[in-house]
């Protein structure tokens, strides 16, 4: 109590001294006062004030930061302590209270957040399915197309009759079995026997639906929509406007899609319409490439209906050899949407002089595209006979995956990002191939008793009918880690648009300098990565001093990688490439090598340079109170205590690292 009284009566003194010295220590000694008791609001206003007289009041920038805090108010708060340990990193003060605050901040959030609904974002809810003025005409133009391309007379419909009991009783007993039969993919079957189960009662309207999924499965669009147009339109149940909006947007027919679909959507019962977006979201699907579509068609973009609504994805196809990453670039590739508008006669130039450039698809797919028939056949006998989708269909499933970056439709038909891993799933997939693709050939080499045995599960020995290996979800994400620790990014250093670029260099022709004048003002980046695995660089270990680099290159007329080296190396003497840029300061190599590898680099640099001047690099003593540790002039990347630990650190091993010059290797992908 008397304590009280006494800082009661030091406020009152203190604000009468205000009155004539308003001096920035007055005010922080109140600020202090009303902060011990409890009077947050007068504590931030006083220390605030003396903020504006001395910007460098440490002691000020505490009271403000504690005040601001009290009164939750907590940006404010983090601000004041981060200048003040602008001025005093070591404030200890500052410290403990940064952890205070933290945690008031995490315990505020914890409190607030369970009062708030977990409300997810669904931008199809936001997207309106209005008619756009003039759908009318483009409605009768697409119903036209229908009748004289598709044969599908939207008046065709089957009107209700009476049909017998027992006639409709067989119906759906063939229905049943039509049902089944296309639960087994035994589509033609299937077929079968909804005509007879509609031939007996042609008024089942499930069954006709029934039969236009069997033609959706068999690939027979316009059969599948003809059947749904004779259910007429108030008996179409929410199922059959579905598939008709579906089946209509591949024909190309949006307008009429997106009148199928809208009923669909108005179909959803009350209950469901925050679940069950399918629908709509297919309508906006249809919607986006309408209008999108022709905007988009000469862009290396295209714009797709995601979960965030409209969205833009890249869409550049540069083609190259699927087996030894040759660049198969055309003159139309190289120059996009500019081929069409380069002058007459700079584009029969450029198709005079662009290399020949000449495609091998796959014999059996059109997924895979090679530089010459030898790589495609040794892609074959290396791992496409495995993922080939004509014997492989889930290889299509795989190849429509990379051919959308990773996008693809949900099971629920959302389309979204199904792999977000940095590289292509190609990669293991062809691991995983060639592996397959290798036993294979081994059994027909050895003699297939012999191997089976050393390849089988000693459980299914000489009962499995082929080879198969199972691969659990916790394998898959070990060996993709272990794969991307391994690659090499890497690009053809020559392509036909280099080579283009020396033909027309070598000619005397008059349009030569018109044409180079026009790449450098329209350059653009027509390269293709790829990911390789290298089996000797793939041994390459990493250090921050590196003495190698890696470089594309071309090797037995393939791309490649080079390995460069940096300096002399002795013979014995180990080979280091650098995973990272190197230019980065220590904590931040460490932090990428130890988050991407798993591994905490302690090569000759990372040893003899420091984080900063707060502690000697050499003999690892921080420093004083309030000081900063002088630096290595030279490379400003180590700091010292004195001038001992500095000769020492520098006989020891800085002197060799000191003045690297560090290039930024952004090669290896690091990003995991
Ligand atoms: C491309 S491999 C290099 C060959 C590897 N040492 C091996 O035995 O297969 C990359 C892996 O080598 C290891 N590694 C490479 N450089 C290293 C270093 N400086 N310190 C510790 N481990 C390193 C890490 O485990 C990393 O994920």
């Amino acid at each position: 109590m008397p304590e009280i009284l006494e800082e009661d009566k030091r406020i009152v003194a203190l604000s009468a001294l205000l009155e004539e010295d308003r001096s920035s220590g007055n005010l922080i000694e109140r600020a202090q006062l009303f902060l011990n008791k409890e009077l947050w609001r007068p504590a931030l206003e006083d220390a605030k004030a003396a903020l504006v007289l001395d910007t460098t009041s440490v002691p000020a920038y505490i009271v403000a930061g504690k005040a601001a805090l009290k009164l939750k108010r907590f940006e404010e708060s983090y601000n004041y302590y981060k200048e003040g340990l602008e001025l005093d990193s070591k404030n200890k003060t500052i410290i403990e209270d940064f952890k205070v605050l933290q945690n008031e901040i995490v315990t505020d959030y914890d409190e607030r957040a369970q009062h708030i609904p977990e409300k997810k974002y669904k931008a199809v809810e936001l997207c309106s399915q209005d008619v756009y003025p003039g759908d009318d005409e483009l409605f009768k133009l697409e119903t036209d197309i229908l009748l004289k391309k598709y044969k599908i007379d939207v008046n065709d419909v089957i009107k209700p009759t009476d049909v017998t009991i027992s006639r409709r009783k067989e119906a759906a007993s063939f229905g049943v079995m039509a049902y089944n039969a296309q639960k087994d993919k035994r589509l033609e079957e299937a077929l079968q026997c909804c005509h007879v189960a509609l031939g007996k009662d042609p008024t089942n309207y499930r069954l006709l639906h029934m039969r236009a999924t069997v033609f959706e499965d068999l690939d027979e669009t316009a059969h599948a929509l003809r059947n749904l147009f004779m259910i007429p339109k108030p008996f179409r149940f929410i199922e059959a406007w579905k598939l008709g909006g579906k089946l209509l947007n591949k024909l190309d027919l949006p307008v009429l899609a997106e009148f199928w679909l809208r009923k669909a959507t108005a179909m959803v019962p009350e209950a469901n319409r925050h679940t069950d977006l399918d629908s709509a979201t297919l309508f906006q699907q249809v919607r986006v490439k309408r209008i999108y579509g022709p905007l988009t068609k000469e862009c290396p973009v295209k714009v797709a209906f995601t979960d965030y609504g409209r969205a833009l994805l890249s869409c550049i196809h540069l083609p190259a050899c699927a087996n030894c990453g040759a660049s198969l670039i055309t003159a139309k590739d190289f120059f996009g949407a500019k081929y069409n508008t380069l002058p007459p006669e700079l584009r029969a130039f450029a198709d005079e002089h662009w290399p020949n450039v000449k495609g091998f698809p796959c014999r059996k797919c059109d997924k895979e595209i090679y530089c010459t028939v030898s790589c495609r056949e040794e892609a074959w006998s290396r791992y496409h006979q495995i993922v080939c989708p004509s014997v492989n269909p889930a290889g299509n499933d795989l190849y429509d995956l990379i051919k959308n970056k990773g996008q693809g439709q949900s099971e629920k038909g959302k389309w979204q990002d199904l792999w977000v891993g940095q590289y292509s799933p190609i990669v293991l997939v062809k691991i995983w191939a060639m592996i397959v693709a290798e036993a294979k050939r081994l059994i027909k080499e050895r003699g297939i008793h012999l191997v089976w045995n050393d390849i089988c599960h000693p459980e299914d020995a000489g009962k499995c009918g082929e080879v198969s290996y199972p691969i659990s979800e916790a394998e898959f994400e070990a060996r993709y880690y272990q794969a991307t620790c391994n690659l090499q990014a890497f690009s053809a250093s020559k392509s036909p648009g280099t080579d283009f670029i020396e033909n027309i260099s070598e000619t005397e022709d008059i349009r030569t300098l018109a044409m180079l004048k026009f790449l450098e003002e329209n350059s653009k980046n027509a390269t293709v990565s790829f990911a390789g695995m290298f089996p000797l660089h793939a041994c390459l270990n990493h250090a921050c001093n590196n003495n190698v680099e890696v470089t594309d290159g071309f090797a037995q007329g393939r791309p490649a990688v080079h390995v460069h080296v940096r300096q002399p190396i002795k013979p014995g003497e180990e080979l280091f490439t650098t995973y990272i840029d190197t230019a980065m300061p220590r904590k931040l190599r460490r932090a990428w090598l130890y988050k991407s590898f798993s591994f905490w680099c302690i090569c000759k640099r990372c040893q003899f340079e420091g984080d900063d001047n707060s502690t000697c690099t050499e003999c690892k003593a921080p420093a004083a109170d309030g000081k900063k540790l002088p630096g290595c002039s030279r490379c400003k990347r180590a700091w010292y205590c004195s001038g001992t630990c500095q000769k020492k650190a520098w006989m020891r091993g800085h002197k060799d690292i000191c003045s690297l010059d560090h290039t930024s290797v952004h090669k290896r992908i690091t990003e995991n």
